[in-house]
């Protein structure tokens, strides 16, 4: 039987609704080569000083500064020390070692001389700058202590993060590792790759929450495409229920005759809305199933990928334990009339030059989103805004 959609949710009910829900995440092993946009599951506290030893910042002279108080001292050359020298040199009075950066300090020297500052003489090195005390010299631990906290748990890996963690030494660390499941459902679709046939689609929903999930920092697991085969679709749900802490639907969410999302929702769990005051993004399911947020998103594209972005996002980000960044907002003049019906409307648009120009090709269009910077956002009593407005641009995270 069809499902109407008529009573519709706000977006703030909604919001409230999917912060209601629990969501479990639980924890990996990561190397380095893996950790990049993860969240940190662990406290780093340092178990070394980084630099281990003092080192040279410069190619030069390891000099006593004492030695050379005045342009001009020649001391007498002693030594090389080149990066990596596994002894530690000692220096005596009126002496200079030669070093490299990166080297580490002879015992006693005190400063580099740049090699620019400096001339040789036979078996002696003429200094001709002032020399100041400790310069050119990264003493150790400089960087990092030992017993140092660099990283908090709930941090966000970086490059830079990645650095730390390689230059303690450390080469996996735990994050946290919080599953989406992702279920496309349709006859039509068709994994991209393959011929397509008459009537036929590709699947691009799959691929754009796959890469919107990542970019969160959780872990997608895309289950592919079910045909309309409710059974089929039954213990698929199940299995990602069971293996995920958060699964998303695609597809088969609206008043259809052959839209069996909601039923197969309601059968096996909970549902705590169907229908949202929303555009793009209408036949959405907030549900549950053992506990499980499962949540049904539009078929279509940008329908999907925005209440994605803008509502089940807060619902990831509270499992991992992160905030979202604030939002960018600007005002525009509204270069193109805009119709709206009596839902809330996020209208996308692209901003030139303080110009937001209309790229709404509807819902059902990929291209909307791909060209959009941002969005206007347009009430449920309005249905025309036009061209000349000043609006506020609210922009996309990325
Ligand atoms: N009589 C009504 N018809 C529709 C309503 C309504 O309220 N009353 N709502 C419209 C709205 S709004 C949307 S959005 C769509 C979404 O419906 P479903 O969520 O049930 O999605 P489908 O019907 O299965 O598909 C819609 C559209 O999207 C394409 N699609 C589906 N999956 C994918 C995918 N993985 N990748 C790319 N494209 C996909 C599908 O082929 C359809 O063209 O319903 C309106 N209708
Ligand atoms: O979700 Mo629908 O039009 O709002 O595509």
């Amino acid at each position: 039987m069809r499902k109407i959609l008529k009573d519709l949710t706000s977006l703030d009910e909604a919001r409230q609704i999917l912060d209601s829900l629990l969501v479990s995440c639980g924890v990996e092993h990561v190397s380095l080569d893996h950790a990049d946009g993860r969240i940190l599951a662990e406290k780093i506290v340092s178990a070394i000083n980084v630099p281990p030893f003092s080192k040279a910042l410069k190619d030069g002279y390891a000099i006593r500064a004492r030695d050379a108080p005045t342009p001009g001292t020649c001391l007498l050359l002693k030594s090389y020390v080149p990066a990596g020298r596994e002894d530690t040199l000692s220096l005596g009075k009126g002496e200079a070692v030669e070093i490299s950066t990166g080297a580490p300090i002879p015992q006693e020297s005190d400063s580099v001389v740049m090699v620019e500052d400096t001339t040789l003489a036979d078996d002696n090195v003429c200094i001709h700058s002032n020399v100041r005390q400790g310069q050119h010299i990264l003493p150790a631990g400089t960087d990092i202590s030992r017993g140092e906290t660099v990283l908090e748990a709930g941090q966000m890996v970086s490059p830079a993060k990645i650095g730390i963690l390689a230059a303690l030494g450390i080469n996996d660390t735990i994050v946290k590792n919080l599953k989406v499941g992702i279920i496309s459902t349709g006859n039509e679709l068709t994994e991209p790759g393959n011929p397509l046939g008459p009537g036929r689609i590709y699947d691009a929903n799959s691929y754009t929450l796959s890469a919107a999930i990542r970019r969160l920092s959780a872990i997608p697991v895309a289950y592919g495409i079910v045909r309309d085969e409710p059974e089929k679709a039954r213990s698929l749900l199940l299995e990602a229920v069971s293996e995920c802490d958060i699964v998303l639907t695609t597809g088969s969410t609206s008043a259809g005759s052959d839209d069996f999302m909601y039923r197969l929702m309601e059968e096996e769990g909970q549902i705590r809305m169907h229908g949202l005051k929303f555009k793009p993004g209408k036949p959405v399911i907030i549900a549950s199933i053992s506990n499980i947020p499962v949540i049904g998103l539009p078929g279509n594209p940008t329908a999907s990928l925005m209440v994605f972005s803008e509502i089940v996002s807060s619902l990831v980000r509270k499992g991992l334990g992160i905030t979202a960044p604030a939002r960018q907002r600007m005002k525009a003049t509204l270069m193109d009339d805009v119709y709206s019906d009596n839902r809330l409307e996020y209208h996308c648009v692209e901003v030139i030059d303080e110009c937001a120009y209309s790229v709404d090709k509807t819902s059902a269009s990929i291209t909307t989103l791909a060209k959009a910077d941002g969005f206007i956002v347009i009430e449920p009593e309005i249905t025309f805004v036009k061209a000349g407005n000043e609006v506020e641009v609210t922009f996309f995270e990325n």
